[in-house]
Order: C-alpha cells, then sequence, then structure tokens
C-alpha cells in the first residue's frame, strides 16, 4: 500500500519555460559510471615568472584606518630654547635634549598629576584637570577603537613590535606603506620616529629589521635599498620650502604631487643607513619653544624604497619597488602655551595650517564614505604636505598614525584636542585602495639618486642604472632584444644629455613597473584561459563517451540489421515454389520437412495464428491423393518443361523453374504425350490440373482417380493469401479429408503467349456433383501477379479447359483480381502503407501482408477512425505492420508445412503416374 501510494508534494516546484531540448542519454552512457578525471591545479609556478609576486593584490575589505596612540612619561615642562637648525639633530645625547638651557625660564609644572588614563590596549579615558573642578568644568571622556595604546612605560621596541614591524614585513614583501606621527609639540613624535643611539626609533629599528631580515627572507647575500628624506617648512612663515637632508642636497621642488631633484640614496646596511639617519637629523630644522628644547620644525619624510639590486649583475627576483614611507609631523603648538613671537610665531602658525589641512583632508575623505553624495574636497591642494599625500588623504593608499600625546593635566587641551580630531579617523576605510604592489612611480622615483660611489658621475649612474633595467628585461622578457635596442639607444641618449640630467630611475621603473603590471596580468588571463580550458575539457570528455556509445548503438543496430537481412535472405531463398519443390535434390529440407511432418497437426492452430497458413491433412492410408501439376514456364520457346510460373507485379519475370517443377513438368509430358486429354467419368469427382502451352499446343489433363468409392470428397479450403508468392510458402490453405472417397484435383495452369508475356496459371478446383458431400471452398485470396481461377461452386464442373474467364494476363495492368470471381469484395482498396520502407523491405512486406496477420497496434486502437471489416473479410494489416514483426510472423514452420504438403504431392504424383501407366496399358 505504501509503495502505491503517491510521494508528498514538494515544497517548491520549479516550473521552467522551454526547457532546452537535450539529446537523451544513450542507454550505454551511465553518468554515475562517467567519472571526469580530475584537472590538475593552475601551474601558477610554471606559468608565472618566479619573481611575480604572489601576495593578493589588496588587503581585506573593510580595513579601517590604523590609528595607534602612544602616551609619553610625564616629565618636567620643556624650556623655551632658541631656534637650533642643524646644530642638534640626532643623534644627539638625549639627555642634553631636555635639559634646559642655560638662561631658560623654567616653569615647573604646578600640578603633577594626568589627564589620560589607559582603559585597555584599545581605549583611554581623558580627564579634565583638578583646577578644572573648582569651576564645574568636570567632564571625563574615553576614547577607544584605537589599535593600540601604548602606555607611557612602553618601549620603543614593545612599539615597534606592535606597530612597525608589520608595516615593514608588509614592506619587504612588496607592499608599501606609510606611518605618520601626529601630536603636540613635544609629545614625543620624534621620538617616537627617530628615537635616539641608545633608544632608536622606528626608523633605525625598521632598518635594522630590513637588513637582517633581508638577506635570509630573499636569500640575497646582500639587497640594496634606497633612502630618501627631506622636509618641509616654511620660510619665515610665508613660503613652504622643501630641503633634502641627506648628502649635501639642497632645496628640491614639487610639481604637483611629484618632488623633483630628491636624491635616493643607496644603503646596503644599517650602519650605513642610521649614519644617513644621523645626518639628516642634523640637518633638520629645530628650535627650542617652550615645550621642546628641540622643536621640530618641519615636516619630516622619509623614504625607504625597494628596487632593483646590484648584486654581481644579477637582478633581485623578489624587487617590487615597494615604499616605506614614515612622517614626522611637527607638532601643533598653541601660541598662549609656546610663547612664540616673530618666526616662531610664524612657523607654529604654518605648522598648525599643515596639520590642519592635512587633518581637513581626513575628515573631507570620512565623510565623502560616510555619505557619497558628498564630494572630495581638494584639501591637500592647500600645502605641499597634503599634496605629497594625496593618496594616502584620498583614501587611494594604506596607511597608519601614531598618535603622541602628554599626560599631563596642563597637557589635557593639546591632548583632548588630539584625542577629538584624530579618533573619528578611524572610520576612514581602504575599500578602494591601489594594488600596494604597484609602484607609485611618480612619487617616489621622480628624483635623481646618489650612489655609494660619489665618483660616479650622474650620467655613469643612469647608465649603469639602465644596465641594470637592461639586465632585469633579458631575464623577465622575452622580447629582451627589442628592449636592449631600446636600452642602448636610451644608452646613446643618455651620453648627449648634461651630467646633471634627471633622467635616471624613471626610466628604469617605467620599464619596470608595466613589467610587473604585465605580470599581473597575464596571471589573471592566465587563470581565466585555465578556468576556460577546463570547461572544454569537461565538455570534451562528456562528447567523447556520448560518441562511443552511439558507436556502440550503431554496432548493435548494424548486428540487428544483418540479422533481419540474413532472415530475409533465407526467407526470399525458401521463398520460391521452384525451391519449395524441389525436395528430393534438397536433402535438408527434406529431412526438416520430416522432422516437422509429425507437428502439423499439432501446431494447426498455431500455424493458423501465427502464419495464416493453415493446412490440415487427414489422410486414410488407403486414401490416395494424385495431384499432379504441370506448369508452363514463360517465355522458355525451345524448351517443352513445364513449369509453376510465378511472375512479379513489377517486373513481370517469370520465376525460375527448379528441379522439383521439372520433374512434375516431366509428369505432365508424359501425360501430353499421350495426347489425351483426360475426362474423367462423371462418376468420379474429378480434380483436374492441366496446363496448355500454347506454342507447343499441348493441353494436359490429368485425373485423379480413386477407384475404390465415391465417396465424399472434401476440400474444405484452398485458401490463398499470398499476393505474390505462389511458392514455397505454399500461400494456401488446404485442408483435404479424404476418407474413403474418391478425390480428383485437378490443376489446370495454362500459359499463354510468352512472348506477349501473358502468362496465366488456372486452377480450377471442382467438385462433382453427383457425389456426395463433396465440398470445396474455394480460393479466397489470389495473388495478383497469378491469374488464378479457382471454381468452388457447386454448379460449376470441372473442367480441364480454361475458360476465357480463367485466362487474364498477369501483367499489372491487366491483372484482374480473381477475388472477383469468387465474389469477395475487393472494391475497397487496401489502405497505404503507413511507412516507407526500403524496396526489400517493402517486398518483404506485401510478401508476408498475404498471411492473416493481425496488427495489434490496430486493435488497440479500436474502431475509431478505422472502417469496420465485415465478418467474411479477414482482418488484414497492411501497412501498419512493421517488418520486424512480420519477420516474426513468418516463422519457418510455415516453410515446413509446406514443404510437407509437396512431399504429399509427391507422392500422390508418383501414384497418378503408377495409375496412369496402368490405364493405359489397360
Ligand atoms: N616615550 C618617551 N620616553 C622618553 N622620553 C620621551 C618620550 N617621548 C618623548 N620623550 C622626550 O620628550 C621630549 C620631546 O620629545 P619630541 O621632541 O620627540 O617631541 P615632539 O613631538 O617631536 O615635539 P615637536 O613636535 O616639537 O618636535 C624629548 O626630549 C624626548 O626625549
Amino acid at each position: 500500500m505504501d509503495s502505491n501510494t503517491s510521494p508528498p508534494c514538494p515544497d517548491i516546484i520549479t516550473v521552467r519555460r522551454n526547457p532546452p531540448r537535450k539529446a537523451r542519454a544513450t542507454p550505454q552512457m551511465t553518468p554515475k559510471s562517467f567519472v571526469l578525471p580530475e584537472i590538475s591545479v593552475f601551474p601558477n609556478d610554471d606559468v608565472l615568472p618566479p619573481q611575480t609576486p604572489q601576495k593578493p593584490l589588496t588587503s581585506p575589505e573593510n580595513e579601517n584606518l590604523k590609528i595607534f596612540l602612544r602616551i609619553r612619561p610625564l616629565s618636567s615642562s620643556p624650556i623655551q630654547a632658541p631656534r637650533m637648525r642643524g646644530k642638534s639633530a640626532w643623534p644627539q645625547n638625549p639627555v642634553k635634549k631636555n635639559v634646559p638651557a642655560a638662561g631658560a625660564k623654567i616653569s615647573k609644572s604646578k600640578n603633577s598629576g594626568t589627564c589620560v588614563t589607559v582603559n585597555d590596549s584599545q581605549s583611554v579615558t581623558l580627564s579634565t584637570p583638578v583646577s578644572w573642578h573648582e569651576s564645574k568644568r568636570i567632564k571625563s571622556e574615553t576614547y577607544g577603537g584605537f589599535s593600540h595604546v601604548f602606555s607611557s612605560d612602553s618601549s620603543q621596541f614593545q612599539v615597534y613590535e606592535r606597530m612597525m614591524k608589520p608595516l615593514v614585513e608588509e614592506f619587504l614583501g612588496g607592499k608599501s606603506g606609510m606611518l605618520a606621527a601626529l601630536g603636540p609639540s613635544g609629545s614625543g613624535k620624534t621620538h617616537t620616529v627617530f628615537g635616539t643611539p641608545r633608544d632608536p626609533g622606528m626608523v633605525p629599528l625598521a632598518l635594522r629589521h630590513i637588513f637582517e631580515d633581508a638577506e635570509p627572507h630573499f636569500k640575497q647575500p646582500s639587497r640594496t635599498f634606497y633612502m630618501s628624506i627631506f622636509e618641509i617648512c616654511s620660510e619665515r612663515g610665508k613660503a613652504e620650502k622643501l630641503f633634502d637632508l641627506l648628502s649635501d642636497g639642497g632645496e628640491i621642488s614639487m610639481q604637483q604631487s611629484s618632488v623633483k631633484g630628491l636624491k635616493e640614496v643607496p644603503i646596503s646596511n644599517k650602519e650605513q643607513a642610521e649614519s644617513l639617519i644621523a645626518q639628516a637629523t642634523l640637518k633638520r630644522a629645530t628650535s627650542m619653544t617652550n615645550t621642546n628644547s628641540q622643536s621640530s620644525r618641519s615636516q619630516c619624510i622619509i623614504n625607504i624604497c625597494d628596487a632593483p639590486p646590484k648584486y654581481k649583475g644579477v637582478v633581485n627576483p623578489k624587487s617590487n619597488g615597494a615604499v616605506l614611507t614614515i612622517i614626522d609631523l611637527a607638532g601643533a603648538e598653541r601660541e598662549k602655551r609656546t610663547g612664540n613671537q616673530g618666526a616662531r610665531l610664524h612657523e607654529s602658525n604654518f605648522i598648525n595650517n599643515t596639520l590642519m589641512v592635512f587633518g581637513l583632508c581626513l575628515r573631507s575623505l570620512l565623510e565623502h564614505q560616510k555619505n557619497r553624495k558628498k564630494p572630495l574636497q581638494k584639501h591637500f591642494q592647500s600645502s605641499m604636505l597634503t599634496r605629497y599625500l594625496r593618496d594616502y588623504l584620498e583614501g587611494k593608499k594604506r596607511m597608519s598614525l601614531i598618535l603622541t600625546a602628554k599626560p599631563g593635566e596642563e597637557d589635557y587641551l593639546d591632548t583632548s584636542y588630539l584625542l577629538r580630531q584624530a579618533s573619528p579617523y578611524m572610520q576612514i576605510k581602504y575599500n578602494e585602495v591601489e594594488p600596494s604592489n604597484i609602484v607609485p612611480k611618480k612619487r617616489h622615483y621622480q628624483g635623481s639618486s646618489i650612489m655609494d660611489d660619489s665618483k660616479l658621475s650622474p650620467l655613469s649612474e643612469n647608465l649603469k642604472r639602465m644596465r641594470l633595467v637592461s639586465e632585469h628585461t633579458k631575464q623577465n622578457d622575452k622580447n629582451s632584444a627589442e628592449e636592449r635596442e631600446n636600452i642602448a639607444e636610451a644608452s646613446s641618449a643618455l651620453g648627449k644629455l648634461d651630467a646633471n640630467s634627471s633622467v635616471s630611475l624613471k626610466s628604469e621603473f617605467d620599464s619596470q613597473v608595466p613589467s610587473e603590471r604585465s605580470h599581473i596580468i597575464m596571471q589573471n588571463f592566465a587563470k581565466v584561459i585555465w578556468n576556460v580550458l577546463k570547461q572544454y575539457n569537461s565538455k570534451l570528455k562528456v562528447a567523447e563517451m556520448e560518441i562511443e556509445s552511439l558507436k556502440e548503438s550503431i554496432v548493435n543496430e548494424k548486428t540487428k540489421y544483418w540479422e533481419i537481412e540474413t532472415q530475409l535472405n533465407d526467407f526470399k531463398a525458401n521463398c520460391t515454389c521452384c525451391k519449395v519443390g524441389n525436395i528430393k535434390n534438397d536433402a535438408e529440407y527434406c529431412s526438416s520437412v520430416s522432422l516437422v511432418q509429425p507437428h502439423i497437426s499439432e501446431q494447426q492452430e498455431t500455424f493458423h495464428s501465427e502464419s495464416s497458413f493453415l493446412a490440415r491433412v487427414d489422410q486414410s492410408d488407403e486414401d490416395e491423393l494424385v495431384l499432379s501439376t504441370s506448369c508452363t514456364q514463360l517465355c522458355s520457346e525451345n524448351s517443352d518443361r513445364e513449369a509453376f510460373s510465378l511472375t512479379k507485379p513489377e517486373n513481370h519475370s517469370a520465376s525460375e523453374v527448379d528441379d522439383g517443377s521439372k520433374i512434375l513438368s516431366e509428369s505432365s509430358d508424359a501425360q501430353s504425350s499421350s495426347d489425351g486429354r483426360l475426362d474423367h467419368s462423371d462418376e468420379r469427382p474429378t480434380l483436374g490440373t492441366s496446363c496448355t502451352q500454347p506454342d507447343a499446343n499441348m493441353k494436359l489433363s490429368t485425373s485423379l482417380l480413386k477407384a475404390e468409392d465415391h465417396n465424399t470428397l472434401e476440400v474444405e479450403a484452398v485458401r490463398k493469401r499470398s499476393s505474390e508468392s505462389f511458392d514455397a510458402r505454399s500461400l494456401s490453405e488446404v485442408s483435404l479429408d479424404l476418407s474413403d472417397e474418391e478425390l480428383t484435383l485437378g490443376a489446370s495452369c495454362r500459359q499463354l503467349d510468352c512472348e506477349k508475356s501473358d502468362r496465366e496459371v488456372s486452377i480450377s478446383l471442382s467438385k462433382a456433383e453427383d457425389h456426395n458431400a463433396s465440398e470445396i471452398e474455394a480460393v479466397r485470396k489470389i495473388p495478383s501477379e497469378l491469374f488464378v481461377s479457382s471454381s468452388s461452386t457447386e454448379d460449376d464442373k470441372l473442367d480441364p479447359l480454361p475458360s476465357p474467364k480463367d485466362v487474364s494476363s498477369t501483367k499489372t495492368d491487366n491483372l484482374v483480381d480473381p477475388r472477383d470471381k469468387i465474389g469477395v469484395d475487393i472494391s475497397r482498396k487496401p489502405p497505404k502503407p503507413k511507412r516507407t520502407l526500403m524496396p526489400s523491405s517493402s517486398m518483404l512486406s506485401r510478401d508476408l501482408s498475404t498471411f492473416d496477420l493481425y496488427d495489434e497496434s490496430e486493435k488497440l486502437k479500436g474502431n475509431r477512425g478505422t472502417r469496420k471489416l465485415s465478418a467474411h473479410e479477414p482482418q488484414r494489416s497492411n501497412g501498419s505492420l512493421s517488418l520486424l514483426h512480420l519477420l516474426q510472423c513468418a516463422d519457418l514452420p510455415l516453410w515446413n508445412v509446406s514443404s510437407a504438403l509437396q512431399l504429399q504431392l509427391a507422392n500422390y504424383r508418383y501414384k497418378v503416374s503408377f495409375l496412369l501407366v496402368n490405364h493405359v496399358f489397360l
């Protein structure tokens, strides 16, 4: 019961319109067994060059601006010192830095308390000074969300490990980064960035990290980086100027966002780097203020660049041109607190303005990210610093901020202003960050460089760099020949240029950056192509499987075809009357007949149902049936042989004459040689077969006599259902009951003039009226090719001579359907075949259509649309029977029955001949 119940209705039913047509899977193809071969992963190592950066192009999404907070230790208030440009640079004794200068006004802190309390690693609480409590301005503010909060007791190394080391790691991995120190004056920005010789800051520690870890990281014995340091300051608070702090570099300029004339000094070890840093800090403009004895009066930018090294002419495969930028901003100053006047005041205004623009850029970026309708203001144009950092301030590149704060109560306002200004910047997101490994050539590589070998002229340096580029392109680019030519041309052109020409790194990195970009593009392109190839490979495998299955189907169909064709050939070979009559010469056939003969009686019903051929022969031992059949072969002018002829309507050709028919004809000749037309007595039923050959003017009449008694002769039926083959299939049903009766079967075949191709065979069955219970059921259906005249009416006497009605041409156009003679309604034409078969198949179908084969399909169709058949009209399948079905119906036992009959006929022929001989002699 459960199995019969319908499955539950699914919850979701997907209705698909016009589903795509798909070929039905062949039975041989089993999707379950079909397993696609594994496709290997994309061969990155083989396809991509080893120097291609493998790291992701962009950082994880929604990465916010990292803001660190460092709180410096409490200390006594700095003294105000005069401006000491270039005289109190790093590495100065840090102890002396905060030592009040002689004559300096020392202002002791009235309140040793703190205003900043570290809550945890990411938040602080800002408290108002105690003195403000009296004025009821009590307010504590908590600021959180920092990437990390460094307390006052945090060391430089801890800050480096937490904040700077990740940037350095990314830089070594080819990712650019920037760190800017922001805070009020004297909060420890310079201390954090540069530090002291005993307590180095982020830049020295980064350089140590780079050179200590560079060799094991890149597995190269040495590697060269390039460093540039410059400052942006104001001259008397009016104009901004840029100074190169390395070597003897002087003032430089800026165009748009690019710095021109900035020299990049190659550094190959940390000692050299520290020396350069000390040199730069000495050159940096500092002044003594009320808050800081060595207050920085400029914005200092340090760039550490990665560039192709020059180790024994071997190109560093890890070279990626990343830039690590560290900025030590000048501290904001409150005029009231610093007490600056004159030039210091102008410097202070410049510094504050620059920091204000810097803050405006970040705020504009934040507001723009919050509301895209708000345009991104171009505040960066207001200062050189912001112009230089445009990409960072517009969110195109990732940056980090380190806020330095002073914890003293007197520093509450500065710290509060810093936190309130910078804490919202944490919400800045970097969703549209450019690939970090793309070198910003316009920014960091538009200056000349200083090689370690000072003897080299700028032209020689340029040529040397171009050679490095040439070597680099030799390995990376297959079209190195062309590039070498270009480089050679460029080198030759450089010889004509001035020694101070700035054409140096630009051409180098212009060739390097496109190469890296091309690597990235090719990597993505190769991956896409690889995916496409994988898809096509899968489709190809499926198509191959379908082809194999179709091939197997074709082989099976061919096998079936050959089997059917073999059966058809056998069927045709056994189908001719001549071969049916060739019993004597065909031992196998006789043996098969003998084997099947005992089963004839048992299989009568089966034969009738299957092959529409029914033969029932009840014969007593004493019955004698003499059948003499003489056939005359058509178109055999010189032959006296008579043959049972068969013509087909298509070609009207005579059937072949086999030996069996020859035997029959010989007997007929013998009969005709006596020139006697045997008119048997009227007392006996006579079944005579006469064949007349017009050209020979011979008539043959064969009488079959049974002298013993003249009892009932019963010929039930000789039914002929074949339309073309009146031959080996026998195409007739004969049921003869011969019991002490005398049967005379006369069959007359008459051949018309062979030259006129008119052939006729007449078979007449007659039943003598004066004999008791003689009954002959006439042939109902007669092949269209053969003209068979049957007279089965009781009034018709057996007439050996063919009547004019019995003569007709075997031509198709002259054919007269013998069913007209037997009263069968043939007005209705048979329906046309529904299927168009091949000629051979059509012939076979016609041959078999003469059998009483019932089309089961027609039965299933019912009477709708079909004509109801009369009671006597056999249901005949014409066109709807399939060839295979016909072949199945036309089984071999059909021929065995026919053969059995032929065997009996041969026996009767022998007896007839014996009787005739006796009769002649008598
Ligand atoms: N974390 C710290 N530990 C010890 N000393 C510090 C620390 N931070 C700052 N200092 C000291 O405080 C003084 C001022 O520091 P620094 O010059 O770095 O301030 P600043 O922010 O650079 O000031 P400005 O903006 O005026 O240049 C220095 O003498 C420095 O040694």
